[in-house]
């Protein structure tokens, strides 16, 4: 396994928050993690990253544990994280915000920089344009593309399709697949549809805690389960 948690708990303030969190990522796969609001999904992501810290449980990384380090060596390690804000700085030019990223700049970085232009060509047309000018799904992309060409095998992604209309949301739902060819994905989505059609694992979360897992398909098969905690027939 590429990622594996066990049982993690995390504290917010005093509120416990993720009770006995246990998932793990295959390599080369896309999995999905789904719930309702408040379900705890963006803690995950962030205890994963050290941003929301574990106080009990294991985090393995490629078998290493990760759980206790700070998010600087977790993401040196090569864990990229897209936050569900993006975190992207709007002054800065698309060309700039991957000069920031890329401090390596190596040939691996620049092959990853090619690959992502290639995926996402309004990047390369909006190359001078400010950030903050781009669409929300350009933003988006772009969020992806930096975190993609620091990272060197997980990706961990909150929730993309937010605020997106849906022609946008099915374009990047495709280009996240593509994604999967060289990079493994856990992917953050409400989307029920989109991210069922992406995903070959998934896991559905409630009140912190992990209620089902399993192959896309038996959540695709099974109603009762996504009526009763995602509200979707
Ligand atoms: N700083 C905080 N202090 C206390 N509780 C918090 C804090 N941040 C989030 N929470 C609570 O933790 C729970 C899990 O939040 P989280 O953001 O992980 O959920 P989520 O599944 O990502 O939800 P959404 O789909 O709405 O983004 C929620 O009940 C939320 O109110």
């Amino acid at each position: 396994m590429m990622l594996q948690l066990d049982h993690i708990e995390t504290y917010l303030d005093q509120f416990h928050i993720l009770q006995g969190v246990s998932l793990s990522v295959q390599a080369g796969s896309i999995t999905v993690l789904f719930g309702r609001n408040g379900a705890g999904k963006t803690t995950t992501l962030r205890s994963i990253m050290g941003l929301a810290p574990i106080r009990h449980g294991q985090i393995r990384y490629l078998g290493e544990e990760i759980g206790h380090l700070p998010t600087y060596s977790i993401a040196r390690k090569g864990i990229g994280y897209v936050p569900e804000n993006q975190g992207i700085f709007h002054d800065f030019t698309v060309e700039e915000t991957f000069r920031l990223a890329m401090q390596k700049n190596d040939d691996e970085q620049k092959e990853k920089l090619a690959w992502m232009l290639d995926l996402f060509p309004d990047l390369g047309h909006y190359w001078k344009k400010k950030s903050g000018h781009l669409s929300g799904g350009q933003k988006q992309m772009l969020a992806i593309a930096r975190a993609y060409v620091n990272s060197n095998g997980l990706l961990l992604i909150d929730e993309p399709s937010k605020g997106l209309a849906p022609i946008m949301v099915e374009k990047l739902m495709f280009h996240i697949e593509s994604m999967k060819q060289k990079t493994t994905v856990l992917l953050v989505e409400q989307n029920f549809m989109m991210a069922s059609m992406i995903g070959e694992q998934y896991y559905l979360m409630d009140e912190g805690k992990i209620v089902r897992g399993g192959a896309m398909q038996e959540l695709k098969d099974d109603a009762d389960t996504r009526q009763k905690y995602l509200g979707i027939a």
